[in-house]
């Protein structure tokens, strides 16, 4: 089955060039200020999206008017809500900008999978990434993994991305042994925090739809 992968913290023209390059059908900007991946609205609407790429704004409890700010500045496929977001907020967020939202939940164990049923009515996409480890000042981009064989055999209504510590070494056992299609992956393709490294993105994506 063919894969489809997700690059996040996307911060120039080169990151976003390489990327595409690779191959992966989408890219995030992180629109979170305590991230050393963050991005301005403003900085995000002046780089150049390759043609095809699909991008997609993480956001984490963002208002209303991150959210108008961001909208009004770049051209989105999706918006990635990776906080507390309930099920009317995402529901209230697909109506008001009219785009695909990917609810994020956190997985620590096999009763965190309880809140897909939560969530599948109103969110385009699920993703499940890794629970952030106590006192973490971010709830993703931690590079922790979760316990992948929780989803072995597990099938839900809505399409639904795995996050959460992959790299170029780990992301093919991750999607075999899940049955995952979607893969996403941030930090460990930096060579420091905040930095991508177009060698690492390479290996990645080939990885993942080898
Ligand atoms: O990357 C961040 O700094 C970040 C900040 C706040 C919320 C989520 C963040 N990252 C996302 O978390 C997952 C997993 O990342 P990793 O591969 O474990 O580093 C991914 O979607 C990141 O974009």
């Amino acid at each position: 089955m063919k894969a489809y992968v997700k690059i996040c913290g996307l911060r120039s023209d080169a990151d976003l060039q390489a990327v595409a390059d690779a191959g992966a059908s989408y890219g995030g900007f992180v629109f979170f200020d305590k991230s050393p991946r963050a991005i301005t609205p403003e900085a995000a609407g002046a780089l150049h999206v390759p043609a095809g790429l699909r991008m997609v704004a993480l956001v984490v409890d963002a208002d209303d008017a991150l959210l108008d700010k961001i909208t009004q500045h770049v051209a989105l496929h999706m918006i990635q809500l990776h906080g507390h977001e309930t099920p009317a907020r995402v529901a209230e967020v697909r109506a008001r900008y009219g785009l695909p939202v990917m609810k994020v939940l956190s997985i620590a164990g096999a009763e965190d999978l309880a809140a897909i049923a939560d969530y599948e009515d109103v969110a385009d996409q699920i993703m499940l990434d890794a629970k952030a480890p106590k006192g973490a000042t971010r709830p993703g981009g931690n590079g922790n993994t979760f316990d992948w064989t929780l989803l072995q055999g597990r099938q839900w209504r809505k399409p639904w991305m795995l996050a959460g510590g992959l790299t170029p070494d780990n992301v093919a056992q991750a999607r075999d042994l899940t049955g995952a299609v979607q893969l996403d992956a941030s930090s460990s393709l930096e060579s420091s925090p905040g930095v991508k490294d177009p060698v690492r993105i390479r290996a990645f994506v080939a990885a993942a739809l080898r």
